[in-house]
């Protein structure tokens, strides 16, 4: 398997960057490549067809009304799907080359590389130190200097550190809501993963917190690829670098999130961002 951020010796190389390992051409070498994927839950087909490339450390918003895909999509990326019974996929869906599906890929391993935050906060009943280093916990990792400096990594990477950094010892659940997301993120991130998928992130947030994370998103995309499922258009314009609209378990169309919001090449595109259906 490829060791994390691998791709980055394209961008730091001086050698020019190979016309397969771009994105289009317009931006990084890509690091999610989904490709002729569809995806079943029972005799439901929820995915058709979905052929996408996410560039590494940027930031991929998908777009669409309710029921569109976006978190099955999402979901994928990651296999956290594979839970569900009897859902089952076709084609398939690399990270850096790798096939997810590939028999010595495992999902627990899969799952520390890629990272999720979802829509509702969902720290543990535990203290803030010990919701950072929980994964580090379950593999093992006590030795007291590391989770030390895992948690004030990931406590400043998440703009949360300068806030709590006198109490890590106390709940995780007397933060606000916006210090939680934050919080889940922190911990998402502790394991170093290349890809963090936000499912609606701010869907519970008011929009101070909002934008608090908005902003910490893209802070984050210097050292993460994100994939973000949003239903705020807003959102999805001030803050990712490539757009993505789902319509009815389809990608009707994806680009630069400028080109998608300014100049939609398809119709669809242009009513759902002009809010004529949602
Ligand atoms: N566990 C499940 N079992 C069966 N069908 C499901 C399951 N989860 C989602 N679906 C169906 O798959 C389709 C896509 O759902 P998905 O949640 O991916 O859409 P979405 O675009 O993320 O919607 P929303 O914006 O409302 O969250 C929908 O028709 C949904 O009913």
């Amino acid at each position: 398997m490829a060791s994390p951020n691998s791709n980055t010796s394209v961008v730091q190389n001086s050698e020019p960057p190979t016309a397969t390992s771009l994105v289009d051409d317009f931006s990084n070498p890509k690091m999610v490549e989904v490709d002729h994927f569809n995806f079943y839950y029972g005799a439901k087909q929820a995915i058709f067809d979905v052929c996408l490339d996410i560039p590494e450390r940027q930031i991929t918003a998908f777009i669409g009304p309710s029921g569109c895909g976006k978190s099955t999509l999402l979901r994928n990326l990651n296999r956290l799907n594979d839970l569900i019974d009897g859902v089952r996929h076709e084609g398939d869906i690399r990270i850096d080359g790798t096939s997810l599906y590939d028999p010595t890929v495992e999902v627990i391993s899969l799952r520390k590389r890629v990272g999720m935050v979802f829509q509702k906060y969902n720290p543990f009943p535990k203290t803030i130190y010990e919701n950072v280093v929980f994964s580090l916990r379950v593999a093992g990792r006590n030795k007291k200097s590391e989770l030390d400096e895992v948690v004030e990594r990931s406590l400043r990477s998440a703009a949360l550190w300068d806030e709590v950094k006198d109490r890590l010892h106390d709940s995780a659940y007397g933060l606000s809501g916006g210090q939680q997301q934050r919080l889940c993120i922190a911990r998402a991130i502790a394991n170093r993963p290349q890809i963090l998928l936000m499912d609606e992130p701010c869907a519970a947030l008011d929009p101070i917190a909002t934008l608090k994370i908005e902003e910490l998103m893209l802070d984050l995309k210097k050292e993460f690829t994100i994939a973000i499922v949003t239903h705020n258009m807003q959102q999805a314009s001030r803050c990712s670098d490539r757009t993505a609209f789902m319509f009815m378990g389809r990608l009707i169309e994806h680009g630069e999130t400028k080109q998608i919001f300014t100049e939609p090449k398809e119709q669809q595109t242009e009513s759902y961002i002009s809010g004529r259906f949602s």
